[in-house]
């Protein structure tokens, strides 16, 4: 099969790098000399420092090369969409005009994790205005889980999902990463896998602030746990269904997130917990932090459909609002006691 990945940023990288051992795969870069960069050192040195890049993987940043690449072989090829949320509807656009003008079928799978920053749109929502007439040719899904983009780049155990009402979609993702230290699960649970995907950057937010207080470890476990009934409560209300907020995609990558010192949401979290401002922690990294990015959108999406979201309100409130760490831990803590398993 022929794979083409569009972005290479930490994620796409590593996922071009995994699949490129046993596929014809290329990756591509926004610009020149990022594609250029990349090709002579073999490393993406401002994303995965330290990583070698297989020589099998192709680099470029000519988005004709990359679909003369895709489109090289036989087989429908497999488009991996690496790009944040920001890039994922002209990352639609782009390719499903490509692909019409093509007219041969193909498959797509986006990797961004969150909600849209102004509209509170689902990467799906966002997929199918882009795609329009072309569904006829290009089918589409999303592929998520618990996966730090440096460990898969290193090569150690990892586990996926990939949601789609396409079974090519759901078959060509499979075929394309699972095998070695890959597996690769499939779900037609498009809404379950994409809230799980958002709402976990906000739980990793909120851990972080509270791991930065210091406030220990009993209250990072509540957080998690409170924070999954959250994700399942709006996940829920959008038509996902509960149970896959105890899967890869909503508890694993809950853990993951929350836990873990490799993730970008929690950071941002630890060090807003320490006292540091949020534009100052954003302005120290190429790196995208899509919690920081889509809270309000969730938020403003949640109180629309009448779902209570207190610890993304909570930190929508330290990030937006002026509200210190501290004061946003005693309003948690002074809410009314309540039943466990209440909606
Ligand atoms: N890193 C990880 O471990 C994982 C990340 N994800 C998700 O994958 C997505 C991409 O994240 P990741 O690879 O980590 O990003 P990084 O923070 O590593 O890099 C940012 C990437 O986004 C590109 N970019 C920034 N703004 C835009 C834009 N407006 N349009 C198109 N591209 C843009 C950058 O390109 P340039 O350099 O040209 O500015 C760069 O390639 C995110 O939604 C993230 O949640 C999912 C699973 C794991
Ligand atoms: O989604 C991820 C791991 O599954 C990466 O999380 P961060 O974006 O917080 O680094």
């Amino acid at each position: 099969m022929r794979i083409a990945v569009i972005g290479a940023g930490s994620w796409g990288t590593a996922l071009a790098a995994a699949a490129s051992a046993r596929h014809e795969t290329l990756l591509l870069a926004r610009s020149a000399d990022a594609a250029t960069a990349m090709a002579q050192a073999r490393e993406n040195t401002r994303y995965m420092p330290g990583v070698p890049l297989p020589e099998a993987l192709r680099i470029s940043a000519s988005y004709d090369e990359m679909l003369a690449h895709a489109f090289g072989g036989d087989e429908a090829p497999l488009f991996i969409l690496g790009v944040p949320m920001a890039g994922l509807a002209h990352a639609c656009r782009q390719l499903a005009q490509a692909v019409d003008r093509i007219g041969r079928p193909a498959s797509m799978v986006w990797t961004c994790k969150g909600m849209d920053a102004d509209t509170g749109r689902l990467p799906h929502e966002i997929a199918a205005e882009e795609l329009g007439a072309s569904h006829a040719w290009l089918e589409a899904g999303v592929l998520s889980g618990p996966s730090f983009a440096r460990e898969v780049a290193l090569g150690l155990p990892v586990a996926l999902t990939v949601a789609s009402a396409s079974s090519r979609v759901c078959e060509q993702a499979t075929a394309a990463l699972h095998g070695g230290a890959i597996r690769v699960y499939a779900s037609d649970d498009v809404v379950g896998v994409e809230v799980g995907g958002a709402l976990k950057n906000i739980m990793a937010i909120a851990c972080g602030i509270a791991d930065g207080l210091g406030l220990g470890t009993n209250a990072r476990a509540a957080l998690i746990t409170r924070g999954l009934a959250e994700m399942t409560r709006l996940g829920v209300a959008l038509g996902a269904r509960a149970d896959t907020f105890s899967g890869l995609t909503g508890l694993g990558d809950l853990i993951l997130t929350a836990t873990g010192d490799l993730s970008r949401n929690r950071r941002v979290g630890l060090e807003i917990g320490r006292g540091r401002a949020l534009a100052d922690i954003l302005a120290d990294t190429p790196h995208v932090a899509e919690g920081a990015r889509c809270a309000p959108a969730v938020r403003r999406m949640a109180l629309a459909r009448g779902v209570d979201l207190p610890i993304t309100d909570a930190v929508c409130a330290v990030l937006f609002e002026g509200v210190s760490p501290a004061d946003a831990v005693a309003r948690l803590l002074s809410r009314d006691p309540r039943a466990e398993s209440a909606d």
